[in-house]
């Protein structure tokens, strides 16, 4: 069954406690939480106190989606606030590898992310390495945009990757634009996790949005 993760971008900031508590009852699988500096996107979100604050509040695990230049330097700190997954973009950090095994020893699981205009050749040294691939379909920074079908292709190369290898045993993961009509396409080419923060939270029903993007 397609994994869902609600992006808590577009929740109510507000009442963050009871908007995951919400989606966690809707059947949500993730917590995805968009951590952006203001300098690798333009845009600031949330951090490490945030993090640290949810932590408590559901039982699901944290997926992190670092959008931060050198996020090498806040993997521990994300660590140590109660991340389950740290997800670091390809062109945010110099030593991959170094980066991954950094989020590696301290007990979390690593992923790595491209941007829509980033081909996919470029992650596949550090694929037997990871738990998650993280493909965007908008550029990082905002919620609410269009989503970027062409990158979808990357999604077909990596399943077909991991079927032609089993050392690979990656989730792949898509974020950006994900609604009950984009999904279909998600899935339809391998994905396992979809990402979604306005098809979820700007829906009253939230258990119903979740349902319409899984079963699309
Ligand atoms: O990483 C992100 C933006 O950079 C968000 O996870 C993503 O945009 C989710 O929002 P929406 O579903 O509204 O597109
Ligand atoms: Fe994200």
């Amino acid at each position: 069954m397609t994994k869902i993760a609600p992006s808590i971008l577009a929740s109510d900031f507000a009442n963050l406690e009871a908007e995951i508590k919400e989606v966690e009852q809707a059947g949500a699988d993730y917590i995805h939480v968009d951590v952006m500096d203001g300098k690798f996107v333009p845009n600031i979100s949330i951090g490490v106190p945030v993090v640290e604050a949810i932590r408590p509040v559901t039982s699901l695990p944290l997926d992190v989606h670092l959008m931060i230049d050198e996020p090498e330097n806040y993997v521990e700190a994300f660590a140590n606030a109660g991340a389950s997954i740290i997800t670091v973009h390809q062109e945010a950090t110099s030593h991959l590898h170094r980066t991954v095994q950094l989020i590696k020893s301290k007990g979390v699981k690593p992923g790595v992310v491209i941007n829509p205009a980033t081909p996919v050749e470029l992650i596949k040294p550090i694929l037997r390495d990871i738990d998650l691939v993280l493909i965007m379909t908008v550029n990082p920074g905002f919620g609410g945009q269009d989503f970027i079908s062409e990158a979808l292709e990357k999604v077909k190369q990596l399943d077909t990757w991991r079927k032609e290898e089993s050392e690979y045993t990656y989730e792949i993961e898509v974020d950006g634009g994900v609604n009950q009509h984009t999904s279909l396409l998600c899935k339809q080419q391998g994905a396992d996790v979809l990402v979604a923060g306005s098809a979820i939270f700007k829906r009253e029903n939230r258990k119903e949005a979740i349902e319409d993007i899984r079963n699309s």
